[in-house]
């Protein structure tokens, strides 16, 4: 393994996303990193990408465009490397063989994590940690803070990433005090706070209860008619299908579609389809609909 992908390998996305600051760069290194890179640059290219994890081939081979103002879905069976995908976009797993530009710049070389909001997958917002909503949600606007104190203008984005997720009113609450759902709209406000040119979610629906489905549908809507460009980890299209521009479907690592979303059917229609939801409990039996495995 290459030093680069062991110093990659040990770093969390999360952290990276949360944490990186361009204060300081030059302005050939602000270039370099994408700061000042091709305005028309696709947010995210990633060409003929594989990664290996525990010694298996998990992503074999992927090509995936974002293109500026897209909305697009990674669709997929359990384990096709839906996640694995994102999470070798934001950082945390190094890729083994193909290239990765974000905004235009190769990932190597890329540093400006304040453009990208980074939603994992089936964390909670606690950590084991005791913070507030607030202090949660503010912790999404590290990169554009440059590490400083807070000033108004960060305030204000904290304050309006609350409001948009519905949670303005649980600001000053644990929040280990919040339901699950609760918890998934901090996180997206977390993201939210740092203003970013592109979201990444891994599945932002999944446990979440209907209200907060319906609210963090709203909060997308919004992002996307301010131009944000979009990638969602999904096992359904669910509520956000009328936002969904493109659907990338993987199975086995590999891309088996590139193109419009299954509008119509919804991906759980098609033939052979086998998903189990993330939060079902482990004797559930898959749903076998669609064509996804
Ligand atoms: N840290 C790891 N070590 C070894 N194997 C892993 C690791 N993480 C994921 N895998 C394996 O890689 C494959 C792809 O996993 P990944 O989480 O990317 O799939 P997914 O499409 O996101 O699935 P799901 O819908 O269940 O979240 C699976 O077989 C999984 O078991």
């Amino acid at each position: 393994m290459k030093a680069e992908e062991t110093r990659e390998s040990g770093v969390t996305g999360e952290s990276r996303v949360a944490g990186k600051s361009v204060a300081g760069e030059s302005g050939a290194a602000r270039e370099e990193s994408g700061v000042a890179g091709d305005p028309a640059a696709d947010p995210i290219s990633l060409r003929g990408a594989t990664a290996t994890l525990g010694g298996r081939p998990v992503l074999r081979g992927i090509d995936l465009t974002v293109r500026r103002g897209e909305v697009v879905a990674l669709l997929g069976a359990n384990g096709s490397g839906k996640s694995t995908a994102v999470r070798s976009i934001v950082g945390q797993v190094p890729l083994s063989g193909g290239e990765l530009t974000l905004f235009g710049t190769p990932r190597r070389r890329f540093r400006d994590w304040a453009r990208i909001g980074y939603v994992p997958q089936r964390t909670t917002a606690a950590s084991g940690v005791p913070a507030t909503v607030r202090e949660v949600v503010s912790a999404g606007r590290l990169a554009r803070r440059r590490f400083g104190p807070p000033r108004k203008a960060d305030r204000a984005a904290v304050q309006r990433a609350l409001e948009l997720v519905g949670m303005a009113d649980r600001a000053r609450d644990p929040v280990s005090a919040l339901s699950g759902g609760q918890h998934q709209r901090v996180l997206i406000a977390r993201a939210l706070a740092g203003e970013p040119e592109l979201l990444i979610m891994d599945e932002p629906m999944a446990g979440v209860d209907l209200t907060s489905q319906e609210i963090l549908a709203g909060t997308l809507r919004e992002q996307v008619a301010g131009g944000a460009t979009v990638l969602l980890v999904l096992h359904e299209l669910g509520p956000l299908e009328p936002l969904i521009d493109r659907a990338v479907v993987l199975r086995d690592g590999c891309v088996v579609h590139d193109g419009p979303p299954p509008k119509a059917v919804g991906q759980h229609a098609l033939p052979g389809h086998d998903h189990v939801h993330p939060h079902a409990a482990p004797d559930a039996e898959p749903i076998r609909t669609g064509l996804l495995t």
